[in-house]
């Protein structure tokens, strides 16, 4: 069994992301600059706000972190985001999700500048990113293409089966796994929560990506002997024997289906550390005005 190891990919990434921006600073230009707007206090955000402000300072990147109470209004945070929109020394901008429920993240998302949006969360991203044009292309679905082109999983004419049909996940993976390039060219089969007969569906994959935000929603039973498996869940539970109090687990019970997978990603260490990577790759692309010209 191969263990698809997202950190070490990533660290990979992300320092080929500093040679190139190294480059960029040699050439008398300015570093990269991402600014992300958190609101309120969840902890999970926290945390994975505080690895992307990070990961930008391990690359080189300029970052700017606004934060916002809970208890902001949708035209004070709107506000916001047009003011980064027209900041010309920011290059990428991310709204750290979920947001607080009296705000509609639609709205928020459509203000973004499609041009800054290298979380490829705006209708013109996912258009663009459907169609097959240059688009930034959501972190999580493009952090696991990396993952199955720098592992070398086959992917042509297999059936992929995607659990999860959420805009950032599952609807992008089943667009981008039946494109017509490596990694793509599979059948895909992208399943949900009104599903039927879903064991005897994942049964049938080659390929099984799971985002259906249920702890070890996955059984081995569920799993054809020799599939490739990308978990995308994240669940903390609690744990009195660890220092933080909880432990994370994926969709996917790791420990047997592990033994009937030709390959698999672990939950930590899996597409997790990969979804920050992308973010940082699409940042570059957007101060080299790469998906849209500058
Ligand atoms: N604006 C966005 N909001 C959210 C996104 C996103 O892509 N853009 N995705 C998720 C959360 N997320 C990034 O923001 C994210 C999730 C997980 C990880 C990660 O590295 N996980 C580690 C475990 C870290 C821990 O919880 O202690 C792992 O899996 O090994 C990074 C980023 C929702 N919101």
């Amino acid at each position: 069994m191969l263990l698809i190891d997202g950190k070490k990919t990533s660290e990979e990434i992300k320092s080929e992301i500093g040679a190139s921006v190294a480059q960029i600073k040699e050439k008398g230009g300015k570093a990269p600059h991402l600014a992300a707007i958190l609101v309120g206090n969840d902890g999970a955000s926290q945390t994975y706000v505080g690895a992307k402000v990070k990961a930008c300072e391990q690359v080189g990147f300029e970052s700017t972190l606004v934060r916002l109470e809970e208890t902001v209004t949708e035209e004070e945070l709107l506000k916001v985001v047009e003011e980064i929109n027209q900041n010309d020394e920011i290059d990428g901008l991310i709204v750290q999700l979920p947001l607080p429920k009296h705000i509609s993240v639609e709205k928020v998302t459509n203000k973004i500048k499609p041009e800054k949006d290298v979380d490829g969360f705006t209708p013109a991203n996912v258009g663009r990113m459907t169609l097959g044009w240059p688009a930034y292309v959501a972190a999580t679905p493009y952090g696991i293409v990396e993952l199955l082109k720098r592992y070398n999983i086959e992917t042509s004419g297999k059936h992929c089966v995607v659990i999860g049909r959420s805009h950032i996940v599952g609807s992008p993976m089943s667009i981008l796994m039946a494109r017509n390039e490596y990694p793509g060219n599979c059948t895909v089969t992208l399943t949900h929560s009104r599903t039927q007969n879903l064991p005897e569906i994942t049964k049938t994959a080659d390929i099984l990506i799971v985002a259906i935000g249920k702890p070890e929603f996955v059984t081995a039973d569920m799993v054809k002997e020799g599939a490739t498996v990308i978990d995308v869940g994240i669940h903390r539970i609690a744990d009195a024997s660890k220092k933080s109090g909880f432990k994370l687990i994926g969709d996917v019970q790791f420990d047997e289906v592990a033994a009937k997978a030709s390959a698999i990603t672990p939950v930590p260490g899996g597409v997790g550390p990969m979804t920050i990577a992308s973010l940082l790759y699409n940042t570059l692309l957007a101060a080299e005005g790469k998906v849209y010209s500058k």
